[in-house]
């Protein structure tokens, strides 16, 4: 019996950047968060301390500004392929390379003359996710969004559950419903247009929020995944995780006052938390394209 290595991954964490794309007058910013990891043959470092095959953890940080000044930034998602195709290849340790990107959104700054050229206001909590898991020649993209808030104050119901010991939820035909969706989907190639499909699929998901007549969190998260398979052939799995934001309906009855769904307390927990992947049942599963996505999504 002896003790050896399993799975490891090495690289940078959160290395924040800004990009100021200044070919015309009107810049473009983008604001990313990137994580770069490096995956093969790195046993000497962890047995003794022999570095000799360590990219360092420095040199992947300098090497995300200097793709960025050679290659620019147009998507997370290409920006992500770049980075694992630079170190996959040229040094015969490095097998495989996890690049995970966050983006941070910026609206421009509107002014009585119209949008403003080079000033920006910060947009909403909402952001931009990327992970490319890249091993040898194989390349599995994994986009998706984080903290998309949406609430609709009608439209949904929840009834019919069971009456076992310690239910006291009331029935409601005519409830609040809000969620903070997190969603990754998992494209089956690289030959996609990343920023017209992430406009797209966010769409989608958001429609189908706004159009379900709702009787579960449940029934809402599966069609928002469904209506993103159907609408989206290239996108093979989707993972959704979206936390039900309870709004209570506040009981005004002491002071003689009627509450017919107008006046909530929006608790901020717990929160019921609701979790699902939905697949193609015909798409390769990729299970490794998932390694290090913590939690359900
Ligand atoms: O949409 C819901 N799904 C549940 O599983 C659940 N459970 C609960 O108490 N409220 C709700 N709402």
């Amino acid at each position: 019996m002896g003790i050896v290595l399993g799975p490891n991954q090495y690289g940078k964490a959160e290395v924040r950047m800004v990009h100021v794309d200044r070919s015309t007058p009107v810049h473009v910013i983008t604001d990313v968060n990137v994580t770069s990891q490096l995956i093969g043959d790195f046993s000497s470092t962890f047995a003794t301390g022999d570095n000799s095959a360590i990219i360092a953890t420095d040199t992947q940080k300098n090497t995300v500004y200097a793709l960025a000044r050679t290659g620019g930034f147009s998507t997370v998602e290409e920006f992500a392929l770049r980075l694992a195709r630079h170190f996959v290849g040229p040094y015969p340790q490095v097998t495989g390379a996890r690049m995970e990107i966050e983006q941070y959104g910026w609206d421009r700054i509107h002014t009585p003359d119209g949008a403003h050229d080079h000033s920006f206001v910060r947009g909403s909590a909402e952001v931009r996710t990327a992970l490319v898991m890249k091993d040898g020649d194989d390349e599995q993209v994994i986009s998706g969004v984080a903290g998309l808030v949406v609430l609709k104050s009608t439209g949904s119901e929840f009834w019919g559950f069971p009456d076992v010991p310690y239910t006291s939820l009331v029935e409601t035909t005519d409830r609040i419903m809000a969620t903070s969706v997190t969603a990754r989907w998992r494209y089956t190639g690289v030959d996609v247009d990343w920023d017209a499909a992430f406009t797209a699929i966010r769409a989608v998901m958001l429609e189908k929020f706004a159009t379900v007549h709702s009787l579960s969190l449940q029934q809402t998260l599966f069609a928002m995944g469904e209506a993103v398979l159907t609408a989206h052939p290239e996108v093979a799995e989707i993972r959704l995780s979206m936390p039900n934001k309870h709004h209570f309906l506040v009981d005004l009855e002491k002071w003689g006052l009627d509450n017919p769904n107008m006046v909530f307390y929006a608790a901020d927990r717990p929160y019921g938390l609701i979790e699902a992947s939905v697949l193609r049942d015909d798409a390769p599963p990729a299970p490794t394209a998932w390694d290090g996505v913590a939690g359900f999504v």
